[in-house]
């Protein structure tokens, strides 16, 4: 600028010589002319004005303006880039315009005007280098604008891309969580899977198995189907078979009936023959010591019938020797102490066997306290004890069973009374004791005995009988502790009454089992006994020996027998009458001292013994 300075006094802009090749060349070519002459440096000094030119090209946005800077000498003020705050600068430097137009001579008025002219000029033309640029600037800012709006909606675009790689990003963060859930899953899946190779493999093997089992199965199935084939064949041959055999067991009921009549009559007549009132002689074992001691009574090894009692007599006066007393017994039957109960009872089940047949049967024990009727009669709680009621009872019901298959029904009442001073007294009653009632023998119109408010149980079978039985006994043992043991001298009474019906013959039977436990026989001098106990005896005495009177009346086949002389008798009339079968058992103590009461006992049964009372005859409708 200083080099321009000092060549030329006038001020002239850098783009001036950039544009001298234009098309207002021609206007302007006067004053450079002019200028020229004035100029003495040629105008290839100037740098070329074409410099401060801005480039056609798109530029930076952000530095426009910048590459706009006149490097040189340039005069013309650029518009300040957007935001530059930059005043624009003056277009002459005061001091060069100045100093030019200092240099003229005040009279150089027309120099001064051509300067002024060209300074005018100059700035026309600056002007329009200006405008021209500043199309040029306002075309690169549309350009750069749109290139901006470019940007951004690239912008815009790249952020939305952004948003959506992290919502993308986020999601992708929530299939890492379900990748590694998955991935658990899978490693369970694996392990399962493995599992299930395993069972597979098992299950293969177990079907491999089964299969073959099926094999065997079908081929045993096969054989089988053809088996039953067989047997329907041969069902058939037996069905055609089970009807003639059906004719046949019909026909063979037929039989066994007319055979069972045939069997009751044969037994009647055996009982007959036996006789109908029969005596069992029973000699108790010593309750202590060796039963070779009892030395008094002796049974023949070869006769079981008969009973010897001896004695021997000392001499009075002692010149003499001792005499031996001996008396003789024969009954039906005579047990020795070492006779079981099994074999007692098999001697009377045959009587037993009776009263399923419709007669009445009665059997008594007699015999001094301590002989062993209540054992006889009772017996034992255990099985191979019982006595002459349980096994009865047993087997009553155990052939009432069997008869069912011949059509028999039966049904079974049970009583059990006791007879104490001529008072009875009922042993199955489960009221208050100071309720008791009072009991009297009735004979209803068809002959039968009752006894008034007495118990009367229905039984079904030999459970419900013992029950009775303990009952009985312990309503004895109340008695027993409250009347100083009175159950030796009272009579105690069973009864079952027995009806059975057969439907298929239109048959009806009736009758009465009858055992009967005797109070004690033994005599007691009128002397010795007082009060209650001579009462007692009396009374017992009176039964007894109304008992063989009411015997011997039947035997001798008297018009009025005397039932109703004692309650004893009159309870027993119909088992004691021309119906009944009775048995009788004797009981002897093997005691030396109770001889005397042997030997009346065994006098007394030998009188029964020799009774025959008349024939039975079923209770049959
Ligand atoms: N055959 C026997 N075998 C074994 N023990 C017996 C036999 N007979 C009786 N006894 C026993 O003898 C005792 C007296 O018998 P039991 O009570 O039967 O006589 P009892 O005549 O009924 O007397 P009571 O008149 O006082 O009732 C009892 O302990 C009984 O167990």
């Amino acid at each position: 600028m200083n080099k321009e300075n000092t060549s030329s006094r006038l001020p002239v802009m850098s783009g001036k010589r950039a544009h001298t090749n234009s098309t207002d060349g021609e206007q302007q070519q006067p004053a450079q002319k002019k200028m020229r002459k004035i100029d003495t440096e040629p105008p290839q000094r100037f740098r070329p004005a074409a410099s401060v030119v801005p480039p056609r090209r798109p530029v930076a946005v952000k530095a426009p303006v910048r590459a706009l800077r006149p490097t040189g000498a340039a005069t013309v003020a650029v518009a300040p880039a957007r935001g530059d705050q930059r005043k624009p600068v003056a277009a002459v430097p005061k001091a060069a315009a100045g100093l030019g137009l200092s240099r003229r001579p005040g009279w150089d008025l027309k120099g001064k005007v051509s300067d002024m002219e060209a300074k005018v000029h100059n700035y026309q033309s600056k002007m329009k280098s200006v405008n021209l640029e500043n199309d040029h600037l306002k075309d690169s800012i549309t350009k750069a604008q749109k290139h901006k709006a470019e940007i951004e909606d690239e912008n815009k675009g790249l952020k939305k891309r952004l948003r959506d790689c992290e919502e993308e990003l986020e999601k992708l963060a929530n299939v890492k969580d379900d990748l590694a859930q998955t991935s658990t899953e899978r490693d369970g899946l694996k392990k399962d899977l493995s599992k299930l190779s395993e069972e597979h493999k098992v299950l293969e093997g177990l079907r491999d198995h089964l299969e073959s089992e099926l094999r065997k199965i079908q081929t045993q199935l096969a054989i089988q189907t053809s088996t039953l084939r067989q047997c329907q064949d041969s069902l058939k041959e037996s069905q055609e078979l089970v009807r003639n055999l059906e004719e046949t067991v019909a026909r063979q009921r037929e039989e066994l009936h007319l055979g069972e009549m045939e069997r009751r009559k044969l037994h009647n007549t055996i009982q007959e023959l036996k006789g109908n009132i029969r005596v069992f002689c029973r000699v108790r074992p010593l309750l202590t010591g060796n039963q070779s001691d009892i030395l008094h009574i002796q049974l023949p090894a070869h006769d079981n019938k008969a009973l010897t009692l001896a004695k021997t007599e000392e001499s009075h006066t002692g010149r003499t020797a001792d005499t031996q007393k001996s008396y003789n017994f024969s009954f039906d039957r005579v047990f020795g102490p070492r006779d079981s109960q099994r074999e007692v009872f098999e001697e009377i089940s045959l009587l037993v066997q009776s009263a399923l047949d419709g007669y009445n049967v009665c059997c008594f024990a007699y015999g001094q306290t301590g002989s062993g009727k209540t054992f006889t009669m009772e017996g034992g709680d255990l099985e191979d004890l019982w006595g002459v009621i349980p096994r009865a009872v047993q087997q009553i019901f155990k052939s009432a069973k069997a008869l069912q298959e011949q059509g028999w029904q039966y049904t079974f009442t049970a009583s059990f009374v006791e007879i104490y001073n001529e008072t009875l007294r009922d042993l199955l009653y489960t009221g208050k004791p100071n309720k008791r009632p009072e009991h009297e023998i009735r004979k209803v119109s068809n002959n039968e005995i009752t006894v008034t408010n007495l118990t009367y149980q229905k039984v079904n079978n030999e459970d419900e009988v013992q029950n009775l039985i303990m009952l009985a006994n312990q309503n004895r043992s109340t008695a027993r502790t409250g009347m100083n043991d009175h159950s030796s001298r009272s009579h105690s009474v069973f009864q079952l009454d027995i009806e059975g019906q057969n439907s298929d013959r239109d048959t009806k039977c009736k009758s009465v089992l009858c055992l009967v436990d005797l109070a004690g026989s033994e005599r007691v001098q009128k002397s010795q006994s007082q009060g209650e106990r001579f009462k007692e005896m009396t009374a017992i005495n009176s039964s007894l020996t109304n008992l063989g009177i009411v015997i011997a009346a039947l035997a001798n086949k008297e018009n009025f027998i005397p039932y109703r002389n004692s309650k004893l008798t009159y309870l027993l009339q119909n088992c004691l009458g021309g119906n009944s079968k009775t048995l009788m058992f004797v009981n002897i103590a093997p005691e030396e001292e109770s001889f005397s009461e042997s030997l009346n006992s065994l006098r007394f049964a030998s009188k029964v013994n020799d009774c025959v009372i008349g024939t039975a005859s079923a209770n049959r409708k």
